[in-house]
């Protein structure tokens, strides 16, 4: 492997200049290959409350100008380990979400076909479905972990079947999912009914609520999840509102009684040496931001998630 092309050395340039790719990174374009890609999905329009999504990919990029080489959380310098390079943006038509799904699926499987992989940022939840069929067609059934306030496996919202609330029903009906290993964690908050909960189980989600996590410690959470995906490829979803609004309160549906953002890394790192093929961070909306404190949290956990995938590059 030739060395890879590392973010713009801040000892040289001061990281408050230049351009916001993600961590400083050169564009895809301007490297031979590139092993990870991290590519913005600016689409907000499959959203249930409050809009503003499609600015999170530039927000998250320029909260992540401060994220600095080595990730000792994992033991691994990224940036070095692999080739990670900023992919821009897939350009989705705002007004058709049909074809904006289209469009992400092409984008995907463009990258993927050159080995790439992709940590995404969103975007709404949405962007994962056809994130899901990309990877399904290379990988088959993807055993899935979600961190979510919501179980987004609700049938449809006014009629539509493609929203934020919907993407991991539809993943399931189009058998993109490996049911013996599907997860949420930090659900909770008020739902429409008993109901959704047994839908969902019938699916095959396992729940770790956000309450569960207090209770029974990052540790435990992890191992429990590590034993159920077993070397399965596996997706990594994350919504922002996995968080409490206190960590992330630039986001369209935000729950009370959320994760912190030190339990959402440490069980992210918990996940270190299982096969992870995709990852995404959604549903940052940074109108109802505050000193980025929800940008910031998004780009390290897309830090997190690229450490995690140059783990398995080595
Ligand atoms: N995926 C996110 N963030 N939210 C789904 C909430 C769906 C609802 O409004 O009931
Ligand atoms: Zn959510
Ligand atoms: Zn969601």
């Amino acid at each position: 492997m030739t060395t890879p092309t590392g973010p713009v050395d801040s000892s040289r340039v001061p990281r408050f200049a230049g351009p916001a790719t993600f961590a400083r990174l050169p564009r895809t374009d301007e490297v031979d290959h590139t092993d990870i890609a991290v590519v913005g999905v600016p689409f907000d329009t499959g959203v249930s409350y409050r809009p503003g999504a499609r600015f999170g990919p530039a927000a998250v990029r320029e909260a992540s100008r401060l994220l600095r080489p080595y990730n000792p959380g994992v033991d691994i310098a990224p940036f070095a380990a692999a080739q990670v390079a900023d992919g821009g943006d897939i350009a989705v038509n705002p007004y058709s979400i049909q074809e904006a799904v289209a469009a992400v699926e092409d984008g995907a499987r463009a990258l993927l076909e050159h080995g790439t992989r992709m940590v995404t940022i969103g975007g709404d939840h949405t962007i994962a479905l056809p994130l899901l069929r990309a990877l399904h067609s290379r990988h088959g059934p993807i055993a899935l972990l979600h961190f979510d306030a919501h179980l987004d496996t609700w049938d449809t919202y006014f009629g539509e079947p493609y929203t934020h609330g919907t993407p991991f029903r539809r993943a399931a009906e189009e058998g993109l999912l490996d049911a013996d290993a599907l997860s949420h964690v930090g659900i909770r908050g008020p739902l429409y009914g008993r109901g959704d909960l047994e839908e969902d189980r019938r699916f095959g989600f396992g729940v770790v609520t956000a309450a569960d996590v207090m209770r029974r410690g990052v540790d435990e959470v992890a191992g429990a999840l590590r034993e159920r995906i077993g070397d399965r490829p596996l997706y990594v979803s994350v919504d922002i509102d996995v968080l409490d609004p206190a960590h992330a309160p630039g986001t369209g549906t935000p729950e009370a009684g959320g994760l912190t953002s030190r339990e959402l890394l440490e069980i992210l790192r918990g996940l270190a040496g299982r096969r992870i093929v995709g990852a995404d961070v959604v549903e940052v909306a940074p109108a109802y931001d505050h000193a980025q404190i929800t940008a910031t949290a998004a780009a390290h956990v897309a830090y997190d998630l690229v450490s995690l995938l140059a783990l398995e590059s080595g």
